[in-house]
């Protein structure tokens, strides 16, 4: 079987692509190298060029006409930037992304499972796919916006989507062969990496939220699982989007129970067997509570659970960082 990644040479896409390639499915990678790495795509099938590009879908079609399904993992993803470029993220995540699903329909692919994020949920606990939406930055409301469309789209075409609504990913291929490609994280644990590296206390970005220990709380997934996720979704797609089934069907990937800062700081020591010194700080601008999501969709339809934990997400992040300098050669 073979799958159209676009995106695939992200650490989500290229993770991805790993997974399936220990599956015996072939991976056909879309990336333009913007933020992806020509590393994680060495050795696979790899077109260089834009989403957009109709003249390159066709081709990629016209070369493996046996693609089973796409998978939509090309995006901008940083919050902040979304800010500072709210017309980039739109000209990425919704108007490059309406044409793919042009160029894939023209091609006769009607499976897309696309990546979605749980950044267009309110804050919450147990959070189902029905809960209402409430996209808070430029990032957020352009995922949501293209849920949107996609929804409207499958309405009136012959394309189901399947969307994937990812919570914190975390960790990184288990074989290292890929992970996050970035040296400067933002995120609490590749922030927790540096720091603990640097000899560093790290900073609690607040602890007065309305919380259980006043720490944010986030449900951070490994993204091996999420992985499987996909992989259960493009095997399961006819049988879960099957008439009288729903054509645009998003689900949530997380672990279900949700961390907080000071678990997950319990987690890293627990993992390094060292105290891991850190301080409270103000809270970070526009930051929030956060959620954790009620995953039953994703087990009763794909048949998938994480198997992995916290403390395999942080061993395996920390894992990829010392390994990082020989995997990626510029750095
Ligand atoms: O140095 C830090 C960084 C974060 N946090 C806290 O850790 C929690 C998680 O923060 P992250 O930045 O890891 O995760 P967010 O859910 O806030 O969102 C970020 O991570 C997501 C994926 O993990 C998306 O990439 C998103 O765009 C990006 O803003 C929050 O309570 C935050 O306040 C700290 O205490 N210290």
């Amino acid at each position: 079987m073979k799958v159209l990644i676009t995106g695939g040479a992200g650490f989500i896409g290229s993770t991805l692509a790993s997974a399936c390639l220990d599956e015996g499915i072939e991976p056909i990678v879309v990336d333009d190298l913007s933020t992806g790495r020509p590393e994680f795509v060495t050795g696979r099938t790899f077109y260089l060029g834009d989403i957009a590009d109709g003249h390159l879908i066709d081709r990629v079609f016209a070369d493996h006409p046996d693609i089973h399904a796409a998978i939509g993992c090309a995006a901008k993803i940083v919050v902040p930037e979304s800010v500072a470029d709210p017309l980039g993220y739109y000209d990425t995540n919704v108007t490059k992304s309406l044409a793919v699903v042009r160029h894939l329909l023209r091609n006769g692919c009607h499976r897309l499972v696309f990546s979605g994020s749980a950044a267009i949920y309110d804050s919450g606990e147990n959070i189902t796919e029905d809960a209402p939406l409430r996209p808070l930055s430029p990032y957020a409301r352009t995922k949501a916006v293209f849920e949107g469309a996609l929804e409207d789209i499958t309405g009136g075409t012959p394309l189901r989507v399947i969307t994937l609504r990812y919570f914190n990913p975390i960790g990184a291929d288990p074989k290292q062969r890929t992970g996050l490609q970035t040296t400067t994280p933002t995120h609490a644990l590749g922030v927790m990496i540096d720091r603990y590296r640097a000899g560093e206390p790290y900073p609690v970005t607040g602890a007065d939220w309305p919380t259980r220990d006043g720490s944010g709380v986030r449900d951070y997934v490994h993204v091996w699982d999420l992985a499987a996720a996909h992989l259960a979704a493009v095997r399961r797609f006819d049988e879960v989007t099957a008439e009288p089934g729903p054509r645009y069907l998003p689900i949530n990937l997380g672990s279900g129970t949700g961390s907080t800062v000071f678990e997950l700081i319990a987690a890293f020591e627990e993992v390094t067997g060292e105290p891991l010194a850190h301080h409270i700080t103000d809270a970070r601008p526009g930051d929030v509570a956060g959620a954790y999501p009620n995953i039953d969709r994703a087990r009763t339809l794909l048949g998938w659970s994480p198997t992995r934990t916290l403390q395999d997400g942080i061993a395996d992040a920390l894992a990829w960082n010392a390994n990082r300098a020989t995997v990626l050669r510029d750095e």
